[in-house]
């Protein structure tokens, strides 16, 4: 894989370079509520900038359905590149269309922009590779280079991470290079007891990931949304939590094979439940209820692990040599749901061992529940993208970085 300070040293004055980052930032409407993936990319943009490139910054942001959609657009993301590089940055209004040719064509040396969320189109994240490639064609055409740095975002198959580096000359930023740097380390030589944790809700993505882990991690730990399917799965009433029901079969051969491999497959045995959903922007009180985990009742939802589930993850999690940790454990954007998060999070802290955070919301959780960065080990942008990594798998846009 070639890295940007081999593009450094052959120059970059004047070229127009595509740095495809992973700006998917947690927002409250148009406020930022944790500008960590903003920040991981500045060196690479600032770099560029300084060494007279014309950067282009593209990124997704959530999961729009193919067409504009103005809660998704990026310009909040683009705002506050500028304040991190302390320096304007243009901001186009479309991706490939007349206000991306523009502000490109009106970059300076050394100048920045950000073009408009690349989900807004639908040939971003087709599954038709001819699709796909007719976008990737119309990105190049902006730009004379290609560097990746999204590292959160390495796992999907899309024209931006894919098939656009195939274009181009291409390189990777400074980002990917330390998550992978950082990653190798829990896939070549890892200290047991190795540790993982998993909750979050992108709950059908990350169950495959199983499959993989009961081979490698010593115990595994599940909460936030990804619990409900193996509380399932064992028999139980979830009442209306998030569930995978499709995944249930799987589910249910992954908790044999962990009691016969000897993996230690923790699930909670408590959980806060509540009939609706609360309200993320207003904060009102929620008033959840405690109950054990085989006691959910039919018309409600588990929105954070238990006290007793909390101790007892604490405990799971207090002799570790190795953690990773993708997901929250519940609902932490809401205080009568970050407990669990909180608990898993302080228990990373006090273990022994090398301590991995990843993920755009854990990372999130961990600076906004108010943890100091520097007591983990290592905070990754990416947590799909870093949990595909260590099942071992290729994942597209590395791989397209390595062609
Ligand atoms: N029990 C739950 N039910 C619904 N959503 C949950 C639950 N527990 C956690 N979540 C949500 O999961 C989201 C993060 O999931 P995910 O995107 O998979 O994590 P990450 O971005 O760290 O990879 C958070 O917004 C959180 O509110
Ligand atoms: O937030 C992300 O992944 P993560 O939640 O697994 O950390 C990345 O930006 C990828 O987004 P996607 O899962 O919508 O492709």
């Amino acid at each position: 894989m070639k890295t940007i300070d081999e593009l450094l040293s052959e120059g970059v004055a004047g070229k127009r370079v595509f740095v495809r980052a992973d700006l998917n930032v947690p927002l409250d409407g148009t406020t930022i509520t944790d500008d960590g993936r903003i920040r991981a990319v500045v060196p690479t943009v600032k770099a560029l900038a300084d060494a007279g490139a014309r950067v282009i910054v593209a990124s997704h942001l959530g999961r729009p359905k193919g067409a504009p959609d103005p809660a998704f657009s990026l310009a909040p993301a683009a705002a506050r590149l500028g304040e991190l590089l302390g320096a304007d940055v243009a901001f186009a209004e479309d991706t490939v269309g007349t206000s991306a040719e523009a502000v490109v064509s009106g970059l300076a040396d050394g100048g920045v922009a950000v073009i408009e969320n690349l989900r807004f189109n639908a040939g971003e994240t087709s599954k038709d590779d001819a699709e796909r490639a007719a976008f990737a064609d119309r990105l190049a055409g902006l730009a004379d280079v290609y560097v990746g740095d999204g590292f959160g975002a390495v796992h999907r198959k899309h024209a931006s991470v894919f098939d656009l580096p195939k274009r181009l000359p291409h390189y990777a930023g400074y980002l990917i290079a330390t998550e992978v740097g950082v990653l190798k380390k829990l896939t070549d030589d890892v200290q047991r007891p190795y540790v993982v944790a998993l909750g979050g809700a992108k709950v059908s993505d990350k169950l495959a990931v199983i499959d993989q882990l009961l081979g490698k991690a010593d115990r595994l730990l599940i909460g936030g949304g990804m619990a409900y399917t193996f509380l399932k799965a064992k028999g139980y009433e979830v009442g209306i939590s998030l569930l995978q029901e499709d995944q249930i079969p799987a589910v249910q051969e992954y908790i044999e094979r962990a009691e016969k491999n000897g993996v230690e497959l923790v699930l909670p045995v408590d959980v806060l439940v509540a009939p609706e959903f609360p309200d993320l922007k207003t904060k009102a009180p929620a008033n959840p209820t405690t109950v054990a985990a085989d006691a959910i009742p039919a018309d409600q939802e588990g929105l954070d692990i238990g006290p007793v589930t909390r101790k007892l993850y604490a405990s799971k999690l207090a002799d570790a040599a190795t953690v990773f940790w993708n997901g929250p454990m519940g609902v932490f954007e809401h205080p009568d749901y970050a407990e669990g998060t909180k608990a898993v999070a302080q228990a990373l802290v006090d273990a022994p061992g090398f301590t991995v955070v990843g993920g755009g919301d854990s990372a999130a959780a961990v600076r906004t529940l108010g943890f100091d960065e520097n007591a983990f080990g290592h905070i990754s942008t990416g947590g799909g993208a870093s949990l595909e990594y260590l099942e071992g798998k290729t994942l597209p846009g590395l791989a397209a970085l390595e062609d």
